[in-house]
C-alpha cells in the first residue's frame, strides 16, 4: 500500500498528552477540512508530497533511531482508509499516535494498533463544519485538544466537551499560536478562564521554540 508523504522528521512532540516526547513524525498529505487557522496548509493537497510504499515509511522512520514513539499526523490522516498498513507495522518503532479533526472514525484494524489519538475537534474559529465523530469521545485512547484564541474559545470549548460527552479529564486547551509572541500572548489571554473551568492546558513546544517552520 502506497502513502503520499508530505514529511518525516524527527522532533519532539510538541502537544498534548505525549508532550516533550521524542519521537518521529510522519506527515500524509491530503486534508479537505481546510480550517482557517492551519499552520500546515502545505499539507492540503492530496497530491502533494510523494508517494512510498508503507514498508519504505517504517524504515525511513526508523533511520532516526529507536525513539519509541510515531506520530502519523498530516494533513487529515484518517482520509487514508487503509491506514492500518503503515499504523501496524509502524508498531515496530514504539508506541503510535495519530493526529486527527475526529471527522472521521478508524476501522478495527486501525485503532488495534493506535495507543493514542489526538483528537482536534474544530470551534467555530476554525470557520468550518466538521462534525466530531461519536467514536472518539467513548474511546479510552482518544486525548482532546481544543485550539483558543481567547476567553471566548474556552467557553466555547467548555459547552463543546459537555455537550459531546467528553471526558474532562482528557481535554487540553492549546493556543491559537504559529510565532512565540503570539503563544505567550494567548496564554496569558486564556490563563483565567482555564482554572476556573478547570480545563488543562498544553503548549505548542515547537511553536515556542522556533515558530512555525517545517521539520521541527
Ligand atoms: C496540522 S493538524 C494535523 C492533524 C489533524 N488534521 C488535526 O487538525 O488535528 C495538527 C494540530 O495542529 C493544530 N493546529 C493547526 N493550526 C494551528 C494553529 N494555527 N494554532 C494552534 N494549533 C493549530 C490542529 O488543531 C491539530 O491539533
Ligand atoms: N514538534 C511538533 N509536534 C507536533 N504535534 C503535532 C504536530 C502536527 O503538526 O500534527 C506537530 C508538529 O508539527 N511538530
Ligand atoms: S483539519 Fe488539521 S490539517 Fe486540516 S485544515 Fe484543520 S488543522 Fe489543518
Ligand atoms: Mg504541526
Amino acid at each position: 500500500m502506497k502513502f503520499r508523504v508530505v514529511e518525516i522528521f524527527a522532533s519532539l512532540q510538541g502537544e498534548g498528552v505525549n508532550l516533550g516526547k521524542p519521537a518521529v513524525f510522519i506527515r500524509l498529505a491530503g486534508c479537505p477540512i481546510r480550517c482557517r487557522y492551519c499552520d500546515t496548509k502545505y499539507s492540503w493537497d492530496p497530491l502533494g508530497g510523494v508517494e512510498i510504499d508503507a514498508e519504505e515509511v517504517v524504515q525511513r522512520a526508523a533511520a532516526y533511531g529507536q525513539l519509541g514513539h510515531v506520530v502519523i499526523t498530516g494533513g487529515e490522516p484518517l482520509i487514508w482508509r487503509n491506514l492500518h498498513e503503515l499504523a501496524c507495522p509502524l508498531r515496530r518503532l514504539g508506541t503510535v499516535e495519530v493526529e486527527t479533526s475526529g471527522v472521521y472514525p478508524p476501522t478495527p484494524q486501525l485503532d488495534a494498533c493506535v495507543d493514542f489519538y489526538d483528537v482536534s475537534p474544530k470551534l467555530s474559529n476554525a470557520r468550518v463544519d466538521a462534525l466530531l465523530h461519536p467514536h472518539y469521545p467513548r474511546s479510552p485512547k482518544a486525548w482532546f485538544k481544543f485550539v483558543v484564541g481567547g476567553e471566548e474559545d474556552v467557553e466555547e470549548a467548555v459547552r463543546y466537551v459537555e455537550k459531546h460527552g467528553i471526558p474532562r479529564e482528557r481535554v487540553f486547551l492549546m493556543p491559537l499560536a504559529e510565532t512565540p509572541e503570539q503563544h505567550a500572548e494567548v496564554l496569558r489571554r486564556i490563563w483565567d478562564a482555564a482554572v476556573k473551568h478547570k480545563l488543562r492546558v498544553t503548549p505548542r513546544l515547537h511553536v515556542e521554540a522556533w515558530g512555525n517552520v517545517r521539520g521541527r
